[in-house]
């Protein structure tokens, strides 16, 4: 018996909604931009192998790959429950770039655990599995956030609401927007692009903070995309970030210039997101990011969706 399952790249706080907003996203061509994990029968209690474009890039060491601690916190709520944990062989298909802003660890913690609780006959619910994914997160980040992880595995674009038992809860959003995610190439640590924030902000800035927040919320529900596009503004993380990502302002501005109705860093970057209503004017966005903004082999452009689904089984093989 085996699973496959795949989770896609999200974008963490959407620019308005600090550690509180995130999207999935997938390329509109069907390339797989997002890992994929395989959970098997094993002949020991747990094996890791891994594959994939940037398998390279991975801890050398199994124990420090996140889909180790994975078995290891999914053992610990099996064993709460009583449930007998089966001996597993792990491949994990490493296709996101580490450090990149796609939300690439939360790929791997959110098909880990999907997979492991699938081939386990699903012991865990909807939420508990969140929150093991949030845990995960955090381990890896250095804080609890679930911007990456909730839309990565749930889907569209979520809303961190974090009361009444509920972490996560979807907003509608506008499917006719195309989405062009330009990753440079290079790496910056999300531990690091948190530590250069602030630790208290200005009552102006918290206070359009919330205006934002509130109207871009607003503009979802309303069915308003212009003026969902317009909240689309960053005063907590963008102004502090922006000299991590060489030629950011740049690009910003051009999409901006060239027809984009939204854009900003991604996570903590330094992949950047541009947000367009017409076909023609993303693809040409994305062939003058390819050129512009794309610093190395391994930097790519690509036009998505939002991916509404989230993570899914692709099958029993890789
Ligand atoms: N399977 C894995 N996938 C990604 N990173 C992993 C994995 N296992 C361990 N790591 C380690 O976790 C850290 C991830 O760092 P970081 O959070 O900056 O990356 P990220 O998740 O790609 O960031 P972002 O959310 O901005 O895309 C790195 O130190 C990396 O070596
Ligand atoms: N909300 C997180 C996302 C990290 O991908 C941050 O901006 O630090």
């Amino acid at each position: 018996m085996s699973v496959v399952v795949y989770a896609p790249a999200s974008i963490g706080n959407v620019s308005v909604g600090f550690d509180v907003l995130g999207a999935a996203v997938s390329p509109i061509d069907g390339t797989l931009l997002g890992d994929r994990v395989k959970v098997a029968d094993g002949d020991t209690p747990f094996s890791l192998q891994c594959v994939g474009a940037f398998v390279d890039k991975l801890p050398q060491q199994a124990e420090e790959n996140i889909v180790y601690r994975c078995w290891q916190v999914f053992a610990r709520e099996l064993d709460k429950k009583a449930i007998k944990l089966l001996p597993v062989s792990m491949t994990l298909e490493k296709n996101m770039p580490i450090g990149s802003g796609l939300g690439s660890s939360a790929c791997s913690i959110v098909a880990a655990l999907d997979a492991l609780n699938r081939f386990h006959d699903q012991p865990l619910n909807e939420t508990e599995l969140l929150a093991l994914m949030g845990e995960m997160e955090g381990e890896i980040s250095g804080s609890l956030h679930y911007d990456n992880v909730a839309p990565c595995f749930l889907g569209g674009l979520q809303f961190m609401v974090e009361e009444l038992g509920i972490i996560s809860q979807k907003v509608p959003c506008f499917d006719d927007w195309y989405w062009v995610m330009a990753y440079p190439g290079i790496k910056v640590p999300t531990a690091e692009a948190r530590a250069i924030l602030p630790a208290q902000y200005r009552r102006q800035d918290v206070i359009a903070h919330g205006r934002h927040l509130g109207g871009f919320i607003h503009a979802c529900h309303s069915n308003q995309p212009l003026l969902a596009a317009k909240m689309i503004k960053d005063v907590v993380a963008e102004p502090y970030r922006e000299k991590l990502l060489p030629g950011f302002a740049k690009a910003r501005q051009h999409a901006l210039d060239a027809g984009a109705i939204a854009s900003g860093i991604s996570g903590s970057g330094p992949t950047m997101f541009s947000i367009c209503t017409d076909l023609e004017v993303a693809k040409r966005l994305a062939r003058w990011l390819e050129e512009h903004y794309v610093q190395n082999d391994e930097g790519f452009v690509h036009v998505c969706r939002l991916d509404s689904l989230g993570a899914k089984v692709t099958g029993s093989e890789l």
